[in-house]
């Protein structure tokens, strides 16, 4: 048998991803802590529904716990704040010649290779939309943004066959030179999927919201200036195009902001994980993980973050119950974005 590809968090992103490589005839071995998820993994019954494909498939899947021996290619899918806890567990099963493939939203390369190395290391970036629904049920919205890239860079034979093996997921999968470009953009594209979530608007009426401008604006201005301050030139994807705003380039930026509505528009996933984590699935959020290493980078480079801190600060009160969604706490961020 051949090699498995591991996916360590078999929920949205790595049960889509695993279940279409599967479907392509990749071997893969499907990890989770959710023991139902699990169960109905190995049982045959995951189900992935939606616009983009829908087909059942099976394969052998695990508990962290049982999984054994050593593996050389690990693809990385828990949410940001299960980042260390995960990589840590998944450690021992990683060879020394093998690699993490991040596929989240942060900068979670970072953590990553500070527990595995950076050589055991590889960057990603995805953008395509879905949604865990259930034990065996994964609900694939929409495609989006594939990318992989080497840390520093450079274009190695592992990193050819990782990409050749995600054109078998998405046949537009990026191989790129400056994979935290993109997790950058992504940062920028992202702290508006978190502002949003603060509300109950869907993600396209919160962009193209006038009373929303402001706020847009200056949130990815301030999380761009930081990836500026490093160094990192952000790339563009999906109508997101950070440079416009970077330039504070007016007309740019109203050619992304419409893009980014017509992307989001009529999605079958309307509203970010963020958003289902505390509306639907009422649990802690990865806001303040995510937004970690951006804030450090700043406070490192003595820029401040007061729209980021409290964009946390507000997903906090939500998840902690003291604060309700709703267009107030996006009000609120609001006037603090106006202050800058
Ligand atoms: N969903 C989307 O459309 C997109 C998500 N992303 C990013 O992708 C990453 C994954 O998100 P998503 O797939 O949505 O999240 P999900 O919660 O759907 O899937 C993550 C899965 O990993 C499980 N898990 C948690 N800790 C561990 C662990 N230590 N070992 C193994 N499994 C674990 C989770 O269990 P439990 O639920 O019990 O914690 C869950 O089943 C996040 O960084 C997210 O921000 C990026 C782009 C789009
Ligand atoms: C909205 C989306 C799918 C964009 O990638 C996302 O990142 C999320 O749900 O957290």
């Amino acid at each position: 048998m051949a090699e498995p590809v591991v996916i360590w968090g078999s929920g949205a992103i790595g049960g889509t991803i695993g279940a279409c490589l599967r479907r392509a005839g990749h071997e893969v071995l499907f990890v989770d802590v959710v023991p139902e998820h699990v169960e109905a993994i190995a049982a045959g019954r995951l189900h992935i529904e939606g616009p983009v494909v829908d087909f059942t498939i099976g394969g052998p899947a695990l508990l962290p716990e049982q999984v054994q021996g050593q593996h050389k290619l690990i693809i990385l899918a828990v949410k940001a704040h299960h980042t260390e806890a995960a990589t840590r567990a998944l450690l021992p099963h990683l060879a020394e010649d093998g690699a993490v493939v991040s596929c989240q939203n942060g900068l979670n390369e970072l953590t990553i290779a500070e527990i595995a190395g950076r050589q055991r290391t590889i960057g990603a970036f995805v953008n395509f939309y879905a949604d865990y629904m259930g034990p065996g049920h994964i609900s694939y919205a929409k495609r989006g943004a594939v990318v992989v890239g080497e840390l520093d860079g450079s274009r190695t034979p592992r990193l050819e066959a990782l990409h050749r093996m995600l054109q078998d997921f998405d046949e537009d999968a990026v191989l790129s030179d400056n994979v935290f470009g993109y997790l950058w953009g992504k940062a920028g594209y992202g702290a508006i999927l978190k502002a949003s979530a603060l509300t109950d608007d869907t993600i396209a009426d919160f962009i193209a919201a006038p009373a929303r401008r402001v706020l847009i604006l200056r949130l990815v201005q301030e999380i761009l200036a930081v990836a500026a301050a490093k160094g990192v030139t952000p790339l563009g994807f999906d109508g997101f195009d950070p440079i416009a705003f970077m330039k504070r380039d007016e007309v740019a930026i109203e050619a992304s902001m419409q893009q980014m509505v017509a992307f989001n528009r009529g999605s079958a996933k309307p509203r970010s994980g963020i958003w289902r984590d505390l509306a639907v699935r009422k649990r802690q959020t990865d806001v303040a993980a995510q937004l970690a290493p951006v804030r450090a980078a700043a406070r490192a480079h003595g820029l401040g973050t007061p729209i980021a801190d409290k964009l946390v600060e507000l997903i906090g009160e939500i998840e902690q119950g003291r604060r309700a969604i709703g267009q107030d706490a996006a009000d609120v961020l609001t006037r603090v974005a106006q202050q800058q």
